[in-house]
């Protein structure tokens, strides 16, 4: 898993066409979405996140929650992206696994948004800055590391 973390003033984005055969279902609110003072998260989930997907999405949790105490954000957002890797999981996987991450930061207490999944999306961000504002992270599973 590849994420890039965004210390942001505000992402704002629109979903524009179908970039997947059967994108996730969503409701017109979700067709366009904005949160201020947030910390983004960009989010490709990879194939060898297959191997564990559980042991992924625990430790992207644990990444994301320790940066978001370093920049003292409490707005977080999970964005699908699939421009951060070349080994792609598949969308079925992928989903879940941002699903997972979301539904785990909001029982950590965070307000999580999360743009829809399998869509092109237009988008606007702000980047603060600072220091701490822009960090990435490669997340891969044990098992993997053994190969
Ligand atoms: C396109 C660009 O504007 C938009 N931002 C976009 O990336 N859309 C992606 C993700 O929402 C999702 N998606 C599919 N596979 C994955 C994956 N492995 N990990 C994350 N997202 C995925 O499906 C879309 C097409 O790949």
């Amino acid at each position: 898993m590849r994420v890039l973390l965004i210390h942001s003033d505000y992402i704002e984005y629109e979903v524009k066409d179908k970039a997947l055969k059967n994108p996730e279902p969503i409701p017109d609110e979700m067709k366009k979405g904005r949160m201020d003072e947030v910390l983004v998260a960009f989010i490709s989930v990879e194939k060898v996140d297959e191997k564990n997907p559980e042991e992924v999405v625990e430790k992207a949790v644990e990444e994301i929650v320790n940066v978001a105490k370093q920049v003292k954000a409490e707005n977080l957002f999970v964005y699908p992206f699939a421009h951060l890797s070349s080994e792609l999981a598949k969308p079925s996987v992928a989903l879940e696994v941002l699903k997972k991450i979301e539904e785990k930061l909001k029982e950590k207490g965070y307000n999580v948004g999360r743009a829809p999944f399998g869509y092109y999306k237009a988008f606007k961000i702000s980047c603060k800055g600072h220091p701490l504002a822009e960090l990435s992270r490669t997340i891969v599973p044990e098992a993997a590391k053994e190969e």
